[in-house]
């Protein structure tokens, strides 16, 4: 398979799968302001597949794969994504995000050269619009709420709505509980995320919308015996820490793990199941089980 470079300059080829909303048919967005080191400038058009993707640090890759972080303002969503991409946690004064911005980071999995384009949206309500439209082309989200915030946790179902009508059927989801370094503020119990992961992903499927592939296992109603497989775990999900990067590689790789996974789809290749990974592999993860 011949590597893909993101040279330098503009573009680059992106896995068929999607073409991001250009900027020039969406307005401008104004680069977010932030105290963060500065987000890779935004693309300026779809990087359509043949041509060179975006920014990025000239990276070599195989494949590439868009992951969007979504959830209320203030949960932690650019700082996990700092603290992924460049190992650093933004301490200090919180800046929101303004509109969406995104970052490129390629991994290495078990040989193959994974690209993650990650978009930070912006939780507050008033972006809402703007984020809706790159719903579309995202392979996984990764929904995050804050453990020292219940408002936060209550507002997972209306997100996963929100998932719902403007993602992919086959998008892969995964449930962050984020700040799990703060315990003394802590008001969601982890327990709590358990159960809504259960729930989320059963109320996900009853309602005929989101077949979410739960990581690392077919998709709802292809398990091998039939039934529903989906039914016996529910969404991964992970606390995590932006601070102290508890689980933060961790969930980004799993993403990248699924992702390439479904994407050879080589009856060789031996199946990957996520929730046996993130047991295996997460500090004080677990997946839940009815
Ligand atoms: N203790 C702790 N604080 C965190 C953690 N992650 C983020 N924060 C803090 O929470 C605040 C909000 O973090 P952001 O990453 O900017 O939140 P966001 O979800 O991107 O917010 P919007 O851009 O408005 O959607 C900042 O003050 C961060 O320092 C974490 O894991 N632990
Ligand atoms: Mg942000």
């Amino acid at each position: 398979m011949s590597r893909k470079k993101t040279p330098k300059s503009k573009g680059g080829s992106v896995p068929a799968a999607s073409t991001l909303p250009t900027a020039a048919n969406r307005p401008r967005l104004a680069c977010p302001r932030t105290a963060r080191p500065g987000p890779e400038a935004l693309p300026n058009g779809p990087p359509q597949s043949g041509r060179p993707s975006l920014g990025g640090s000239g990276d070599f890759y195989d494949v590439a794969f868009k992951v969007m972080l979504v959830g209320d303002s203030g949960v932690g969503k650019t700082c996990l994504l700092v603290r992924f991409k460049d190992g650093a946690f933004l301490a200090g004064t919180f800046i929101s995000t303004v509109g969406i911005d995104f970052r490129n980071k390629v991994l290495d999995v078990d040989g193959m050269k994974v690209k993650l384009q990650i978009w930070d949206t912006a939780g507050q309500e008033r972006f809402r619009s703007v984020t809706h439209a790159y719903y579309r082309d995202a392979h996984a989200l990764l929904l995050l709420y804050d453990i020292t915030n219940k408002d936060s946790f209550d507002n997972i179902q209306a997100w996963l709505t929100e998932i719902q009508e403007y993602a992919q059927q086959d998008v892969v989801l995964m449930l962050l509980g984020n700040k799990v370094d703060s315990t003394q503020e802590r008001v969601v119990k982890r327990e709590d995320g358990e159960k809504l992961a259960k729930v989320s992903q059963n109320r996900v499927d009853d309602e005929g919308g989101l077949k979410a592939v739960t990581l690392g296992l077919p998709p709802f109603g292809q398990h091998p015996t039939g039934s529903s497989c989906l039914q016996e775990y529910g969404l991964p999900f992970m606390e995590t820490s932006a601070k102290t990067g508890l689980n933060v590689d961790l969930a980004f790789t799993a993403i990248a793990k699924e992702l390439k996974h479904r994407s050879i789809k080589a009856p060789s290749q031996p199946h990957f199941r996520l929730h046996d990974y993130v047991k295996k592999e997460g500090q004080g993860v677990s997946c839940c089980r009815l």
